[in-house]
């Protein structure tokens, strides 16, 4: 319990117990081609993240602009870091929305041309870039709440499982799920981890044995989502929910999340470096070399067709 209190106390860099009054501001948020209310402010850009924090709401949005499909590469993930890590010190900021800036696509997941035909070392600082990432997400403090935008297979589904509370677009053709084992690699033990805690142990067996993914309708039937909106309202219940989650005093629901996290986020420090290692090993085979370079062919003959 000690421990638990002091990761709380850690992840409690968000203001503690204090009650937002401006929800009021929310019905400006409206759609996903979202416009910024005015009292925006610390606007922050990078290459890939675009980040706007509203200081009335203390509701920030993060949004993914990697084109083409928001692939996690090592530079985007990096760039993603540094902007969760201003967000994470900025005491304004209760709570984090994380969606994509493209049409379509929330993220395609690993960048797959950072592990094929790549040096072992770059792999070895990709893998940690994604580790760390991971960390940042799934043990924040503040609120998160994925706004799924679009296809979101693998580590975009990732993404998603580390928030809060996933809210995706009612449309059909918008997949989401752990799909690894159909481009012939393994989903490390925490992808699979985190998919487990969401979805319960039987359908991740499954879900991860055949890289199901799963339309929002479906997505929804097992809980893999929370809620499905039409996509015009997508930006504004992700908003309204932050701001519902806000009436809880903060430290106690960050210790109360702390509690719930911590025996997958300790097995996950508890196995870093050798989790860094398998993936190494693993990349460096020449059959899964030849994997990856089948499905980025695979990939660019569909469009070619
Ligand atoms: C011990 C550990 C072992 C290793 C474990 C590793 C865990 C891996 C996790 C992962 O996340 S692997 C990546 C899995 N991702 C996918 O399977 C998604 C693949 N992409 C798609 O299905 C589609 O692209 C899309 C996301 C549904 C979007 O479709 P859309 O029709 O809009 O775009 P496309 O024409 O397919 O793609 C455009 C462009 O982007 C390239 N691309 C797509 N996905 C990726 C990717 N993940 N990485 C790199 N590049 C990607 C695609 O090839 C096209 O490129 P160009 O032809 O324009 O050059």
């Amino acid at each position: 319990m000690a421990s638990v209190l002091r990761q709380a106390a850690r992840l409690a860099s968000s203001r503690c117990l204090t009650q937002l009054s401006a929800a009021s501001s929310t019905s400006r948020l409206g759609a996903s081609s979202y416009n910024f209310s005015p009292s925006s402010r610390n606007a922050s850009t990078s290459s890939t993240i675009k980040v706007q924090l509203d200081s009335n709401t203390g509701v920030a949005i993060m949004m993914f602009q990697n084109p083409p499909v928001n692939s996690m590469s090592l530079d985007f993930m990096t760039e993603f870091v540094i902007a969760w890590d201003k967000l994470e010190l900025d005491k304004s900021c209760r709570g984090i929305i994380l969606t994509s800036a493209l049409p379509n696509v929330f993220s395609a997941g690993l960048d797959i041309m950072d592990m094929y035909g790549t040096t072992p070392e770059h792999r070895t600082a990709f893998w940690k870039a994604l580790q760390e990432l991971w960390l940042k997400v799934y043990g924040s403090g503040k609120i998160v709440v994925a706004a799924i935008n679009g296809a979101s297979p693998a580590g975009g589904c990732l993404m998603a499982l580390s928030c809060d509370y996933r809210i995706m677009i009612d449309n059909p053709k918008y997949k989401i799920g752990i799909n690894e084992t159909k481009l012939g690699i393994v989903a490390p033990f925490w992808f699979k981890d985190c998919l487990e805690n969401t979805v319960g142990y039987r359908m991740s067996e499954m879900s991860v044995q055949y890289g199901i993914l799963y339309n929002s309708a479906e997505a929804l039937k097992i809980g893999l989502v929370d809620q499905l909106v039409p996509e015009d309202k997508l930006i504004s219940t992700a908003t309204e929910t932050m701001i519902k989650w806000f009436a809880i005093p903060d430290y106690a629901r960050q210790i109360s999340k702390a509690m719930v996290r911590k025996a997958t986020m300790d097995k996950m420090l508890a196995g870093r470096e050798a989790d860094i290692t398998n993936f190494v090993t693993f990349t460096n085979k020449d059959s899964i070399q030849k994997s990856l370079g089948m499905y980025m062919e695979m990939l660019k003959g569909r469009k070619a067709k």
